[in-house]
């Protein structure tokens, strides 16, 4: 099988253009396929701010109303998604920003009102990579914005880590696929205030009692739990790790 590399950046690093920019240097090298997924909260935040919308998250996940969707798909599916895609395109790589409405590529559903209502966030059905591979075929790079559609018109929003393993776990049956979750630390760490303190290899035990001592914690375990069902599933490699150290494949190594 050929070897697909999709590589999952968010907060901070897409954020800010100094790491962004590093961030692309690095992903055009790759070599063979790629996709590249991104999130973009903290400038919809940001934005929806300006706007005079306030934000709220519950377990890392924006509870995500009528304004608050206008607000994400302009932001996601806009702004982020187009200057990623700039920025590829001048350095040589031929990419295509879409949404998982476009090419129909991610059926999701509203998440079921139990104690709180998230509002217009998508919990995903499936993935249909059909159009999508045909256009890697082709050399064509997708930029992939953490929206989601239910196929009766409606948009919905969801999470970009959940984005990355869907989207590795479908494209594992074709491709041999590395997933790396970039972010603005090195790796797992094992004290947050030693950046150097890194979990070189970590098993799904590990990860269970690093979260019980509070080592593991916030938006690592929605990381850490989407990671480990990629690997489960079929992922070849999945790597928690920078924007510095794509190539390098320094970085924590789920097993
Ligand atoms: N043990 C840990 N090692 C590294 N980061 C951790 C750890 N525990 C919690 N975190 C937090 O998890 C965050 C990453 O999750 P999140 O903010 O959702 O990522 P993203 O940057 O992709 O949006 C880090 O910014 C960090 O503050
Ligand atoms: C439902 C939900 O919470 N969606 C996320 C999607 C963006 C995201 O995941 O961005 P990062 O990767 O930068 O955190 C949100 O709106 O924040």
């Amino acid at each position: 099988m050929d070897r697909l590399t999709i590589i999952k950046v968010g907060g901070k690093v897409v954020e800010e253009p100094e790491s962004l920019n590093m961030l692309l240097d690095q992903f055009v090298k790759i070599s063979g396929y790629k996709i590249l997924v991104h999130g973009g909260g903290r400038s919809a935040t940001q934005i929806a701010a300006k706007l005079g919308i306030e934000t709220k998250m519950v377990d890392g996940r924006r509870i995500t109303d009528n304004e608050t969707l206008e607000v994400v798909t302009m932001v996601y599916g806009g702004l982020v998604n187009k200057k990623i895609v700039a920025g590829l395109q001048a350095r040589g790589c031929n990419a295509i920003g879409i949404t998982g409405a476009d090419l129909d590529l991610i059926h999701a559903h509203k998440r079921p009102v139990k104690d709180i209502d998230y509002g217009f966030v998508g919990d995903v059905d499936d993935v249909n990579s059909d159009e999508v591979r045909l256009l890697i075929n082709e050399n064509v790079t997708p930029v992939i914005a953490p929206l989601t559609h239910d196929g009766k018109g409606n948009l919905l929003n969801t999470n970009a880590d959940t984005i990355a393993s869907e989207i590795a776990t479908e494209f594992a049956r074709y491709y041999s696929v590395y997933l790396f979750y970039c972010f603005e630390k090195k790796g797992v760490l094992l004290d947050a205030k030693d950046e150097d303190n890194i979990i070189y290899d970590l098993d799904y035990d590990l990860f269970k009692k690093c979260q019980s001592e509070g080592i593991i914690k916030e938006g690592m375990i929605p990381k850490l739990d989407n990671g480990f069902r990629a690997k489960k599933s079929g992922v070849k490699e999945v790597l928690i790790t920078n924007h510095e150290n794509i190539s390098s494949g320094r970085g924590t190594r789920l097993i």
